[in-house]
């Protein structure tokens, strides 16, 4: 029997479930998906429809609990017979959660991945259409990674998922916290329901389970108070169980001790900005917990192939600097922008393109303005997932927050905003290209469209400078 939430959807014999969900109550569609064959309907309050003949009615305290259920045992309880790695937080998921995959499986057994950058492993593909799948897509596609071998998986566990259950039957082996700033501001309203949805991840894990928190994050000591797995941590601003001294940056990366256990482990990395410090204590902690050998993990780091669309160096040998990178927030905008200014040695001018996003928390517009003009030397501001607003507008609503006379200017065409960008650099310059990094849509005024990705725009605007200047 099919387990199905959407009555639109419901084929002949499904079971299918009313959800109350944030817009429209799933219980207003039962007679619909009668209508298209369902035989058992799973409800949790009372419906106007009469009850039909040769159909179930189960009334359950929570129909999401109950789904949760019948997906799990359906597909044979996957998590169960899988280590189980979760991230959560605003940035870093999938930096994070794709990371452990792939050292996992290295070191250990294959590991899956699922989340943002797509569900894979080991050359493997599994079609996830959200950061955190479904309940009923995750039950199946964990059974079906556990089929073609899996051991573990690796999977980023986002707000909206927390709050819509979609991990209620996921067992949990290691629960990682990035970091809690601001974002979808559009559906939690307020930074503390933002934190609540995100909480459920660690007053939910079993007490076996492992939490990796990053406690220099003023939400990450919150989690200690209300953890029931056990509390680990990691910092770079104070004594934690995975913790980083003697920073140095150089152009090509970074370097820095690693301290566990009073022992310490030099570390080195192809990897820049702090953040991704924080990143690999947070994967170099968890695997170490995980069983893996901590020396092993720390020489992975060395040099980590680009993880699609982050920090994505574009390199033909040009005289100037060109990174492509999936900053969305304004918390990434700004380490990201700071560490580029004060960090990152040798960078003469910092040239930005990039937009925001339409239909969702605007508030952040103003604030991206702000730190390109603290920041940076000149900003080209154009399209990105505008959805139903104009493209211009958003742009306006970003410069409305730069200091007077920051030089700026604005073109539509996103490849043409890149082509300009990198037109303008000149030796020891830096173009960043922020907002999309390697995914394949804008989602525009007339709905989403093919883009080739802002890796592979800028790749073809180098080359194209390159063989003009021949
Ligand atoms: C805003 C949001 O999160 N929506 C999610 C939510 O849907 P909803 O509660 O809004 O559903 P609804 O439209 O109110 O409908 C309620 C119920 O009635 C049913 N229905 C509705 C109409 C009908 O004709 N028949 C019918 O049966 C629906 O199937 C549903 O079961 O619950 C659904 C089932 O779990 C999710 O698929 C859906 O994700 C949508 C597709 C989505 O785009 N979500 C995004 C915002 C999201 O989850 N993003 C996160 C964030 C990633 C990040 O951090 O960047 C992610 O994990 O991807
Ligand atoms: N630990 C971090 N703190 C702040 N910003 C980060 C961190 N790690 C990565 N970033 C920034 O956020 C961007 C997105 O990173 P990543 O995809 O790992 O985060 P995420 O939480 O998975 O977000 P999403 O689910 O939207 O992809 C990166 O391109 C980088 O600019």
């Amino acid at each position: 029997m099919n387990l199905c939430i959407d009555s639109r959807k419901v084929q002949e014999g499904d079971m299918f479930f009313c959800i109350d969900g944030s817009a429209l109550d799933g219980h207003d569609f039962a007679e619909q998906a009668v209508d298209n064959g369902a035989k058992v309907i799973i409800y949790e309050h009372d419906m106007p429809m009469k009850d039909q003949e040769g159909v179930i009615y189960i009334k359950v305290p929570s129909t999401l609990d109950a789904l949760n259920e019948a997906a799990a045992s359906l597909n044979g309880w996957p998590s169960k017979h899988l280590t189980m790695f979760g991230v959560t937080g605003t940035n870093g998921k999938s930096s994070i959660s794709y990371l452990i995959s792939k050292i996992y499986t290295k070191y250990k057994g294959e590991c899956g991945y699922l989340g943002t950058i797509g569900g894979q492993m080991e050359g493997k593909k599994y079609d996830v259409p959200l950061t955190t799948p479904d309940i009923i897509p995750l039950q199946r596609t964990l059974e079906e990674m556990r089929r073609d071998g899996a051991e573990a998986a690796s999977i980023e566990v986002s707000s909206h998922g927390l709050i819509q259950k979609r991990v209620g039957a996921v067992d949990f082996d290691y629960a990682i916290f990035t970091n809690l700033t601001r974002e979808h501001l559009d559906y939690f309203k307020n930074m503390e329901n933002y934190f609540q949805a995100k909480s459920l991840f660690f007053r939910n894990l079993k007490p076996t389970a492992v939490a990796m928190v990053n406690i220099d994050d003023p939400y990450g000591k919150r989690i200690e108070e209300l953890c029931t797995g056990k509390f680990m941590s990691y910092a770079i601003e104070q004594p934690a169980d995975y913790m980083a001294k003697d920073i140095v940056y150089s152009p090509e990366g970074m370097s820095f001790t690693l301290v566990h256990e009073g022992k310490e482990y030099p570390v080195t990395t192809n990897l820049q900005v702090t953040y991704n410090l924080y990143n690999l204590l947070a994967v170099a902690g968890t695997l170490d917990q995980a069983g893996l050998n901590l020396e092993d993990v720390i020489r992975e780091f060395e040099y980590i192939p680009s993880i699609p669309g982050r920090m994505d160096e574009i390199r033909f040998g040009q005289d100037y600097r060109v990174i492509v990178d999936y900053a969305h927030t304004d918390d990434s905008y700004n380490k990201l922008l700071h560490y580029v200014r004060h960090d990152l040695p040798g960078i003469k001018r910092i040239i930005t393109v990039s937009g925001a996003p339409g239909k969702r928390d605007a508030g952040n517009r103003e604030i991206f303005g702000h730190y390109f003009s603290q920041y940076c030397d000149y900003s080209i501001l154009t399209e990105e997932d505008c959805r139903d607003e104009a493209p211009k507008k958003v742009a306006d609503e970003i410069a409305a927050g730069m200091k007077d006379g920051y030089p700026h200017e604005y073109i539509e065409n996103r490849a043409e905003a890149i082509q300009a960008a990198v037109d303008m650099a000149q030796p020891g310059d830096i173009v960043l290209v922020l907002g999309k990094g390697a995914e394949k849509y804008l989602d525009g005024t007339t709905g989403k469209r093919y883009w080739e990705g802002d890796d592979v725009s800028a790749r073809k605007a180098v080359q194209n400078r390159l063989e003009r200047e021949k």
